[in-house]
Order: C-alpha cells, then sequence, then structure tokens
C-alpha cells in the first residue's frame, strides 16, 4: 500500500514560501506524498507566485511527480513523487512562470532541488533563470559564500557559476550549478566561530555608472576602518556586471575560521553601505558563529545527515521556527532551539534512505 497523504499548513508559522519549498524537498527525497494547504493565505498577493510556481514544477520534473494546483495564485497543492530522484541536467527558467516574466528568485528555487539530487544516484547539473539579487530571498553570492561553504562542510560536493546577474524586477540572471549525486551528508557542529579572517565586500552594479561601484566600495571601505578593522582583513572587490537590466547591490561575507556570515542590501544610494556595514557590525558584536538565515536553511540538511548538528544562531527567527515544524512534521528530526543559549540542535532520525 502506498504511503498516506501527509497534510500540511502553508500558513503555519511564518506562513509563507518557504514551508512549501521545505515539504518539496523532503517529499521528493522521502516519497512522501503530500498536500499542502493554506499556501501563503496570510500575503497580500496569496498563493503560489511565479518562483513557488518554479520550485513546485522543479521538484516535480526531478522526481517524475504527479501534481495537482501547480497554478499561480494557488493556495493547494498535491504533490505525489515518484519512487526515485532522477539525476541528469535540468533547466528551470522562473520568468516563464508568469505572463510578463518575473524576478522570482533562482537561489530558492535552488534550494528546493539541491539536497535531492545531492543525495541523488549520479551527478547532476541544473541551469536556474530569474532574479540572482532580490529581496527578501538569499542573493546569489550568499549562496556561494555562505550556503554552498556550509554543505560543503556537510559532505556536499556542488559548485556554482553566476553567469549573468538578474535584478528586480526585470530578472533574467542565470546560474549554472554542478551537483555531485551519492552525497552522504554529516551532521556539524557550529558552536564557535573561531578568529576573523577576511571581509570580503563585493559593490556591483549593472548598466549604471562606474563611480556607483567605487562610491559603494570607497563608503563600506571606510566604514568598516572606522569599526576598527584592519585593512588587510578587507578584500574589497568591484563587479560592472552583466545583466539584462540595470541594477545595484553590495554584499558583506565575514569570513572566520570555522564559518561564514552574509549581509546584504540592494537599497538605492548613499545608505547601501551603510545599512550593509551596520549588519555585519552587529553580527560580529553578536559572538555567534551562524547567521540569521543559514539559521532557517540549515535545517535541511542536518535533518539529513547522519550525525546530530549543532550550531549557534545570531537571531531565533520565526523562519527558523517554522522551517523546524516542517521537519518535524515529516518525522524526520527532533529539533530542539534554546532561546537563551540561541543553540540549534537536530538530531536526524535517519529515515531519508
Ligand atoms: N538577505 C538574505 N540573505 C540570505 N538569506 C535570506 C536573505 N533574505 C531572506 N533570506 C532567506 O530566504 C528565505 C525566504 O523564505 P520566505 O518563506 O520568506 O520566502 P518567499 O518564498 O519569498 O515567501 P513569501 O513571499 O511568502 O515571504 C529564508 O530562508 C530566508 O532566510
Amino acid at each position: 500500500m502506498g504511503k498516506r497523504l501527509l497534510q500540511i499548513d502553508g500558513s503555519y508559522g511564518e506562513g509563507g514560501g518557504q514551508v512549501l519549498r521545505t515539504a518539496l524537498s523532503l517529499a521528493t527525497i522521502t516519497g512522501q506524498p503530500i498536500r499542502l494547504f493554506n499556501i501563503r493565505t496570510g500575503r497580500k498577493k496569496p498563493g503560489l507566485a511565479a518562483q513557488h510556481l518554479t520550485a513546485v514544477r522543479a521538484a516535480a520534473s526531478i522526481c517524475g511527480a504527479s501534481v495537482s494546483g501547480d497554478v499561480l495564485g494557488s493556495v493547494s497543492v498535491e504533490f505525489r513523487p515518484g519512487s526515485r530522484v532522477i539525476p541528469g541536467a535540468y533547466s528551470f527558467d522562473v520568468g516563464e512562470s508568469r505572463a510578463g516574466g518575473s524576478a522570482g528568485a533562482v537561489s530558492l528555487v535552488l534550494q528546493t532541488v539541491l539536497l535531492p539530487l545531492a543525495i541523488a544516484e549520479g551527478n547532476s547539473s541544473v541551469k536556474i533563470i530569474g532574479g540572482t539579487h532580490v529581496p527578501f530571498s538569499p542573493p546569489v553570492s550568499y549562496i556561494e559564500y555562505v550556503y554552498i561553504p556550509a554543505l560543503r562542510n556537510m559532505g556536499v560536493d556542488v559548485t556554482l557559476d553566476l553567469q549573468a546577474w538578474g535584478w528586480n524586477p526585470k530578472g533574467g540572471g542565470v546560474i549554472e550549478v554542478q551537483i555531485s549525486g551519492n552525497g552522504n551528508l554529516r551532521g556539524q557542529k557550529l558552536l564557535q566561530r573561531g578568529e576573523l579572517e577576511k571581509i570580503r565586500v563585493i559593490a556591483a552594479a549593472s548598466k549604471l555608472p562606474n563611480e556607483i561601484i567605487t562610491g559603494m566600495s570607497n563608503a563600506a571601505s571606510s566604514l568598516l576602518s572606522g569599526y576598527g578593522f584592519e585593512k588587510s582583513l578587507v578584500d574589497l572587490k568591484e563587479i560592472a556586471c552583466s545583466s539584462p537590466a540595470s541594477g545595484r547591490g553590495m554584499f558583506i561575507f565575514a569570513e572566520y575560521s570555522h564559518s561564514t556570515a552574509g549581509f546584504s542590501s540592494l537599497a538605492q544610494g548613499a545608505k547601501v553601505a551603510k545599512e550593509v556595514c551596520a549588519e555585519m557590525m552587529e553580527f560580529h558584536n553578536s559572538g555567534s558563529p551562524v547567521d540569521e538565515h543559514l539559521g532557517d536553511q540549515l535545517l535541511l540538511p542536518a535533518c539529513l545527515a547522519t550525525e546530530e548538528t549543532e550550531y549557534i544562531v545570531s537571531k531565533i527567527t520565526l523562519h527558523l521556527m517554522t522551517n523546524a515544524w516542517v521537519v518535524e512534521t515529516f518525522g524526520l528530526a527532533k529539533v530542539t532551539i534554546d532561546e537563551a543559549s540561541k543553540k540549534v540542535s537536530i538530531i536526524p532520525r535517519g529515515t531519508h534512505s
């Protein structure tokens, strides 16, 4: 007899697209059929937006799932995975999910399929077109410098090539990702971050005057020395990047000996460097090894690992609590979040075979 349909309330906790994406990844990996209801019902435009619909289709195509409710605006999706994840060469375009295109985040589509493909029986390549540096999602540079290195520490072999940048509202950015299969995920302990080794600063813009890039980079340089960081720690990169439309942003990565944290701003004008440097400084002063975004994103690999994972996060967010609820709903791990110490521990139940 087949597995019983698992019902998941998409409005639980943070109630955003992450409930959907985490549930899709876990359904794909475990073969568990799911029905998601109340998807993003608390949002201004409820239901599936282009990025979420692309994630549903991407998850379905890597495991041959049968799906209903996969239309824009749908608040309910039934997803019945095929018998296994099929490694291969895939291409997904977020812009194709909506008439008129979309700058929906490629990073979030990638996170939906990355782990299923990493533990599939063979290597894969995934090309995704859409927004690469857009609000309310991990910028692709964050995926490159924070998320992928964290996964590598857990035994996942993946490389990312950012071929074109996609800014809001046009999108059209391109990433190409190589994922080695047969991955065996290890747990990790990130309770201390070690010494600060490098502050990587990226000032990037497309189709805008070069002075905008140098302005952002100079502002970050003087703010960081004002905060007391040695010049030798700061690695400034100015990038005039190729993109179908204009856009700009600043990204800072604080690389400690045991972990990296990332901060970004897509703001206009002089405040961009101020915003991102202040965010980095707040994190630095917290003493934590894991930033608030990685805090929720690490739960998924951690619940698939062969050992316990423990980490201390700078902030306990609703995203973190909600993702923990999704993981526990699948019965894959016991997640404990200690409010006082900000320690998260994930004990996998080893059910992903
Ligand atoms: N600046 C950032 N750097 C890294 N990660 C980020 C950043 N901003 C958001 N994220 C991550 O992006 C994910 C967003 O999840 P969320 O459910 O809010 O997405 P969504 O699909 O856009 O949903 P909704 O539109 O319903 O809010 C979370 O994992 C969050 O930590």
